[in-house]
């Protein structure tokens, strides 16, 4: 699904030049659960960003779907984005105007899903996420794990065949952040690849693998099996 070449990215600011990423090359399959993890600053969200298309490389290639699209334009790219890719964040990022129906309901109303088809979408992923009998509150009216849950929601309306969550339960409290990565996890045993940037331990062993950037380099991949004899 994902293939990246000699990927790097630099950012340049009027006084200095940081290589964010620095020639990096991997592939993710359909179907993977792959973990990024690495200390502050070593890349992972530049990365996750360039994967779903919210940012174009310095350099390299990038297959998404065997279709190169680090050259497209911006417009471009989001068109090739929307139904394909969809995010989930740390700071769950719903509007706080909308409530918690709308919030889902959005990505289904720019992708045109007709009334009846859209409606009967946005009760699915409600319930599948739990959340349906929250669905007329507001944002601000949730606990942040219910919050997470509506992000989530609204991420899969579209059917993505990619999810890239940035640090998913980094606002949530243990017990919380558990049932989120077991959604999650669920999600991806359905068919959804996920890739999900993290700083915890324990989130990373719910991956298939895990992706270990430094300075910008990938410095060591490994499978459950053997992150799982590394760590423990
Ligand atoms: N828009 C930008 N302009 C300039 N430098 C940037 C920009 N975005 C990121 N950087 C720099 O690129 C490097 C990688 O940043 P990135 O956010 O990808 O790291 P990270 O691994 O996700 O960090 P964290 O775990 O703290 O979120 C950092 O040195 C950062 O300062």
């Amino acid at each position: 699904m994902i293939k990246v070449e000699n990927l790097s990215k630099v950012f340049q600011t009027e006084e200095v030049e940081t290589t964010a990423l620095n020639k990096v090359n991997l592939e993710i399959k359909e179907g993977e659960f792959v973990a990024i993890m690495g200390p502050s600053g070593c890349g992972k969200s530049t990365l996750l960003n360039i994967l779903g298309m919210l940012d174009s490389p310095t350099n390299g290639k990038y297959y998404f779907c065997e279709n190169e699209v680090s050259s497209l334009k911006e417009k471009q790219r989001n068109t090739f984005r929307k139904g394909n890719i969809n995010f989930v964040f740390q700071s769950f990022n719903l509007i706080d105007e909308l409530s918690v129906y709308k919030n889902v309901e959005l990505p289904l109303k720019y992708l045109r899903y007709d009334l009846g088809k859209k409606k009967k979408r946005v009760l699915e992923m409600l319930d599948r996420m739990k959340i349906g009998h929250r669905r007329n509150h507001y944002p601000q009216q949730l606990s942040g794990g219910q919050q997470q849950r509506v992000a989530i929601a609204r991420a899969i309306a579209p059917n993505p065949k990619l999810l890239l969550a940035d640090e998913p339960t980094g606002n949530l409290d243990s017990k919380t952040g558990l049932e989120v990565m077991n959604l999650l996890s669920e999600l991806n045993a359905e068919g959804t690849t996920i890739v999900m940037v993290t700083h915890s331990e324990r989130d990373a062993e719910f991956a298939h693998r895990v992706i270990r950037l430094f300075d910008g380099e990938v410095t060591m991949e490994s499978t459950k099996k053997e992150f799982a004899q590394i760590e423990y």
